[in-house]
């Protein structure tokens, strides 16, 4: 796979051919993922649950995102396929378009390749002023868990024809703003392939579906760490085989022939 880049994610949506996206938070995580073909590797914000024991995303700061930011692009630097690195923006950072781009601009100088913020119509200025000056975007619609005690909890976002239909439109909009990349959470199967057919640019999913350009899943979810209630989109990687390399490249073949996600992993 060389070297990803937006246009080479770009070019395999026009081609239909899918790609995989998991969760990493450190260099050694990080390392492995480039060479068994992941395609980007997300700095999520879900690091607060997954790494730091919080009960949400929302108390991640700036200074938490650079520090696992700087450890995953350590991890891919040397990759001869080297993912391309996407880190979130935490909450609070995007509430205007000035302050979103300082913060961004530290993710970037962090060794992300993109960023990536949560919400619909309300991101369309700061979507337009970070890809004005060079930072790449994408919008993550649907569940956007920094705001959760707004939506009433991990709840499927856009059901009914009407809700659906806002969150494609919104989407697109920030599409026309420039955002790069859009990632829908929790959203039916329908909503997910509207907005795939709909925009030029690669759709990532999570629960949203088999019809997107992409999926992607927490690295502690696929590997079986987590513990608790699990959402529906979650597989075990790790069973019936050796290792995480093996977890690794069963999911990006799976992701990239289309038998993940099932129907049981998918709000219908
Ligand atoms: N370990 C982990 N995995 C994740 O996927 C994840 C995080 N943490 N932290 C941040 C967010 C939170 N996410 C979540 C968490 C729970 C559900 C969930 O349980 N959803 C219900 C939907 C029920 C409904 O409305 O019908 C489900 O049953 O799947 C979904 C996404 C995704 N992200
Ligand atoms: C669940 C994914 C999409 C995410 O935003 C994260 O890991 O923080
Ligand atoms: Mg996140």
């Amino acid at each position: 796979m060389a070297e990803v880049t937006l246009a080479g994610l770009d070019t395999m949506k026009r081609e239909g051919r899918r790609f995989a996206v998991l969760t990493a938070y450190d260099a050694t995580f990080a390392a492995m993922m480039g060479p068994v073909g992941v395609a980007v590797v997300l700095v999520g914000d879900s690091l607060g649950m997954v790494v730091q024991g919080r009960r949400s995303t929302a108390p991640v700061t700036m200074d938490d995102m650079i520090y696992h930011t700087e450890c995953v692009a350590r991890g891919v630097r040397d990759s001869d396929d080297k993912p391309l690195v996407m880190a979130d923006m935490p909450f609070a950072t995007t509430f205007s378009p000035l302050e979103a781009a300082g913060h961004a601009a530290r993710l970037m100088q962090a060794g992300a390749n993109i960023v990536k913020v949560e919400g619909g119509a309300v991101m369309e200025e700061t979507v337009r002023f970070l890809t004005a000056h060079g930072i790449p975007v994408c919008a993550h619609l649907g569940l956007t868990p920094q705001t959760t005690d707004m939506l009433g909890g991990y709840r499927v976002q856009g059901k009914g024809e009407g809700a659906g239909r806002k969150i494609v439109e919104d989407a697109l909009a920030l599409e026309a703003a420039g955002a790069r990349m859009l990632l829908f959470e929790c959203v039916p199967n329908a909503v997910g392939k509207a907005v795939a057919e709909a925009a030029r640019v690669p759709v990532i999913g999570i629960g949203a579906g088999p019809s997107v350009d992409a999926q992607v899943l927490v690295l502690h979810d696929m590997l079986n760490l987590t513990r608790g209630r699990k959402a529906r989109f979650v597989k075990n990687y790790l069973e019936g085989r050796g290792d995480v390399e093996a977890a690794f490249r069963a999911f990006v073949e799976e992701v990239e022939t289309g038998a993940y996600p099932a129907p049981e992993h998918c709000y219908g």
